[in-house]
């Protein structure tokens, strides 16, 4: 490392896929991109600006088109949405051009993680743990069945997860 390979992160909101993300590139000395974030740089408004005007589906025709950019270029680590499992496309670019890594982390863990920061338009409601729940039965499956390796990430601070990540990583190459 760094290698021509790209590292993606998925898992659900508060994860850490964007802290861990960055983290982790900047150890391996890869460069980092977060697919939200190249998002709103390319539509000039915020997240929860583009789910007001155009809805969830806007937003997630506009990840579709950032996945199929993003995960094209090599030796990137690439923190991905929390809903990008969802289109069948996006799996399949995932999973066929680099290493998909799955943080995994319980509710309790993701409203303590989450709860201060209003940038999460699918968490700005009553019950947010109740969403979390319904998303995490959907969407478990699916970041499974993409994931070459699956970390737990409850009760670890972003340095063991990225200290173990470089471990399972070089274990994959040899
Ligand atoms: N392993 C961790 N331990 C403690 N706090 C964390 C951990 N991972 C992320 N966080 C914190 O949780 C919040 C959400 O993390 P973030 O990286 O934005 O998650 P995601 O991109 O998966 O939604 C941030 O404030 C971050 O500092
Ligand atoms: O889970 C989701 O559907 C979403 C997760 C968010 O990213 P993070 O997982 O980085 O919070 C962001 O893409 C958007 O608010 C939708
Ligand atoms: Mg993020």
């Amino acid at each position: 490392m760094p290698s021509d390979q790209s590292i993606f992160l998925v898992g659900p909101m508060g994860a850490g896929k964007t802290t861990i993300g960055r983290l982790l590139s900047s150890e391996l000395g890869m460069e980092f991109v977060d697919s939200d974030k190249y998002i709103e740089e390319r539509c000039g408004a915020t997240i929860p600006w583009i789910f007001d005007m155009e809805g969830e589906a806007g937003f997630r025709d506009r990840e579709e088109q950032a996945i199929d950019q993003l995960t094209l270029r090599s030796g990137v680590v690439l923190a991905t949405g929390g809903g990008v499992v969802m289109r069948d496309l996006n799996r399949e670019h995932l999973s066929s051009r680099g290493v998909v890594v799955y943080l995994c982390t319980s509710v309790e863990q993701q409203i303590a993680r989450t709860a201060k920061d209003k940038n999460r338009p699918l968490l700005q409601t009553a019950n947010p743990a109740q969403v979390l729940r319904d998303l995490f039965k959907k969407r478990d499956p699916l970041y499974r069945e993409v994931a070459d390796i699956i970390l737990q990430t409850d009760q670890r601070n972003p340095r063991w997860v990225v200290s173990e990540l470089k471990k399972r990583i070089k274990a994959m190459e040899s």
